[in-house]
């Protein structure tokens, strides 16, 4: 939208004199107002024209402001709509509300008040858009940023950081090593509002205790023999924009308080310095341990862990994942066969078959890695059984049997149902909110089965 436009608003009032006031107060403010004086015109209007927000009186003769908002909801639930309501009469204004308004505001209008509604109410409108664009690219292409795989799982995964690209909350992104939990809370920052400000990745575990804390919150000029001078610490350079910290399961014990109590306060004290100095920052975390486990077991601070968990995102094995296994094989192979200029195309049917009964223990990563080992390797245009390790050529997954063609060895459809649920429970290690995700259930329907099939929780 540009700058000297807040938004396409269409007022809606029998009375003409008021929608010129507001028309011509809205337009001084920025905003580009059309009017109509009643609700059948605005119908049509909306019909042909695009606006993103409609304000309406409430009392009209013909059709109600209520009427209108229930119609624009269910044609263009994209444009949000305000009522104008009199002052005192919440009654009418929570009918609106019901009716599917987005906000209200009472008469006398305040102008002020109405233009911050109105500039809330087109902000909402460009999120919901981004996020219906961001869904739906990843749900059709297959992938979503720079991550490939469209299996369900993936999907709802794409879906959850589409909206989580609207909101400032801390993310935990939970998932065994090599999943691609960077790749995540990359994507997270490029589509949220901060995406024009770094992204700053740090790994807990690869700094010594005694340097995190100056990474992290900076050091003033003599704080230590090797401070020659003053250094700003990691969060201050993210400022504006987003700090990944990396296997945050790995946080020493000693830092934990120090790092909560700058979440908390919004604010670093440098080491060795005496000022506070405040940051903006959105948190991003990972973490391939259990986390909850570690608080129960003393390792991670409870505190903390909320303070960072606001919004949890799971990552699946790659073993979860279905046939994403082989569009992620023809990403790498493409990637490697560039680099090395070697004209490999793609992959045999055997050894497709081969990748998609392994488990995967290292997931993405170790794909990557066979993948590219593979086209180093072959001397066809297809990667072949014997081009993948051996390992990976003699695996025998533990497939859920389902029996021979003897009719007394086949199972019944609840038989397969309950193996096939401790199949999928054992190839996400136990995690079932994820395990529920693969089956297509909610959690509650898979304790249901959990518990009608004798399974301990
Ligand atoms: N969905 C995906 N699409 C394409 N590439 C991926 C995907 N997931 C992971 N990768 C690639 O796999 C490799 C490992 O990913 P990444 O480093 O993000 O994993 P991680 O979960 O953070 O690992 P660790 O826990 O070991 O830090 C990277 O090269 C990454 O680009």
């Amino acid at each position: 939208m540009e700058a000297n436009n807040c938004g396409r608003v269409l007022i809606v009032d029998d009375e003409a004199n008021m929608c010129q006031l507001l028309e011509t107060d809205l337009r001084l403010r920025g905003f580009q107002p059309t009017w109509r004086t009643s609700a059948d015109e605005a119908l049509d209007l909306v019909k042909t024209q695009d606006f993103d927000v409609l304000l309406t009186d409430l009392r009209m003769k013909g059709m109600s402001g209520t009427e209108l908002c229930e119609r624009v909801t269910a044609n263009r639930p994209d444009i949000p709509v305000i009522v104008m309501t009199a002052f005192g009469s919440l009654e009418t204004a929570v009918a609106a509300i019901r009716a599917g308004a987005y906000d209200f505001v009472t008469k006398p209008i305040e102008m002020e008040l109405l233009a911050l509604t109105l500039s809330r109410a087109v902000k909402h409108r460009e999120l919901q858009e981004k996020v219906k664009v961001l869904s739906e690219e990843a749900a059709q292409g297959g992938h979503f940023e720079e991550m490939v795989g469209g299996s369900p799982v993936m999907a709802k995964l794409y879906d959850q950081i589409a909206r989580i690209a609207t909101t400032e909350a801390s993310v935990l992104v939970c998932g065994e090593s090599g999943t691609g939990k960077e790749l995540v809370a990359r994507s997270i920052h490029r589509t949220s509002h901060r995406s024009s400000g770094p992204f700053v990745p740090v790994n807990c575990a690869a700094l010594p205790e005694t340097l995190l804390e100056s990474e992290l919150f900076g050091h003033a000029k003599g704080a230590f023999t090797d401070a020659k001078a003053e250094r700003r610490g990691l969060f201050l350079q993210a400022e504006g924009g987003a700090l990944f910290l990396d296997e945050i399961g790995e946080l020493p014990l000693a830092m934990q308080p120090k790092l909560l109590r700058a979440l908390e306060e919004s604010v670093v004290r440098p080491v060795g310095g005496d000022q506070e100095v405040p940051f903006n920052v959105r948190l991003i975390t990972a973490t391939n341990r259990d986390l909850l486990t570690e608080v129960e077991e003393g390792r991670f601070r409870e505190d903390l862990f909320y303070r960072i968990n606001v919004i949890q995102l799971d990552l699946p094995p790659l073993r979860a994942r279905g046939t994403d296994t082989l569009l992620l094989a023809q990403r790498f192979i493409e990637q490697a066969g560039k680099r090395s200029q070697r004209n490999v195309l793609g992959i045999s049917d055997p050894a497709a078959e081969r990748l998609l009964n392994y488990s995967w223990p290292g997931n993405v990563r170790e794909l990557r890695n066979v993948m590219e080992r593979a086209v180093a390797l072959t001397p066809f245009e297809k990667i072949a059984v014997d081009d993948l390790p051996e390992k990976i050529r003699d695996y025998r997954s533990a497939q859920v049997f389902i029996g021979g063609d003897d009719p007394s060895e086949l199972a019944s459809m609840q038989e397969v149902e309950r193996r096939y649920i401790l199949h999928v429970l054992q190839a996400v290690d136990n995690n079932k909110s994820l395990a529920a995700q693969v089956l297509g259930l909610d959690r509650k329907t898979l304790y249901r089965k959990l518990k009608q099939y004798g399974v301990d929780e």
